[in-house]
């Protein structure tokens, strides 16, 4: 299932704030991964997850420090992903050595793939910093992944930052963090979000320039009123 071109590109512009709040009046609450920040401060992210599940590793399986290209998923994961999809790491919150590194993360790159996100941490992260490519992380660690993190399967339900994160869910990242949309109500948050974020932002005008919050925020009727009839004047501009 995809979104169309028009709900994808809104979604480039929404805030992950209004994002919550659309879900939240469909029931859904836990949407937003805690402690998942973005490794570049103006980030920004949309893309279907690809999911990566790493468990605890054990010493007589992951003491190898050559990765084997061919077997181990995380190597596997990185080669199989595809472009707009977005490689979301279960890593249990644990950031005791690294989940990933600059090399993959320059691998993906190259390949089209539209970010990473993981509930670990990243080294590499000063290399990672300089890419253009969206990553979002718990943190940092110098220390190669293996040394704590078995890498097990990919394309499975998996928890990232405290959220279900289901392959094909919808990911959206904002210098705030990250928002998962379950794919089947992806179409209409995208459009109802948009709409919020537009109204927020006439909204936030109103209060700037000295207007209670009283009635305008939420928007009472007349407030709602004014706002529509500020839009239409707009697309009288825009089509003269
Ligand atoms: O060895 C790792 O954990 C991965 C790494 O450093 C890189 O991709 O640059
Ligand atoms: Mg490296």
């Amino acid at each position: 299932m995809k979104l169309s071109a028009e709900a994808f590109d809104k979604l480039q512009k929404v805030s992950t704030a209004s994002l919550t709040s659309e879900l939240l009046k469909l029931g859904f609450r836990n949407t937003f991964m805690r402690g998942v920040h973005p490794v570049r401060s103006a980030s920004r992210l949309v893309g279907y997850a690809f999911t990566l599940r790493y468990i605890p590793a054990r010493d007589d399986l992951d003491l190898e420090v050559e990765y084997d290209n061919w077997k181990n998923p995380q190597r596997v994961a990185v080669e199989t992903i595809g472009p707009d999809e977005v490689l979301v790491i279960d890593a249990r919150g644990d950031v005791s050595a690294a989940s990933f590194g600059h090399i993959l993360c320059t691998r993906l790159q190259y390949k089209g793939v539209a970010g990473l996100v993981t509930d670990g941490a990243l080294r590499d992260t000063p290399s990672i910093r300089e890419l253009d490519f969206p990553t979002y992380a718990r943190g940092a660690h110098a220390t190669t992944s293996s040394v704590v993190h078995h890498p097990v399967d990919f394309q499975v339900p998996i928890g990232c930052g405290g959220v279900m994160v289901q392959p094909g869910d919808v990911i959206v990242g904002d210098s705030e963090g990250i928002v998962v949309i379950p794919i089947h109500v992806a179409e209409e948050v995208a459009h109802k979000t948009y709409e919020r974020d537009a109204l927020e932002t006439w909204l936030q005008h109103k209060v700037a320039q000295g207007a209670s919050i009283r009635g305008t925020y939420p928007p009472d009727e007349s407030t709602l009123i004014e706002y529509q009839q500020w839009r239409k004047s707009q697309e009288q501009v825009k089509t003269p």
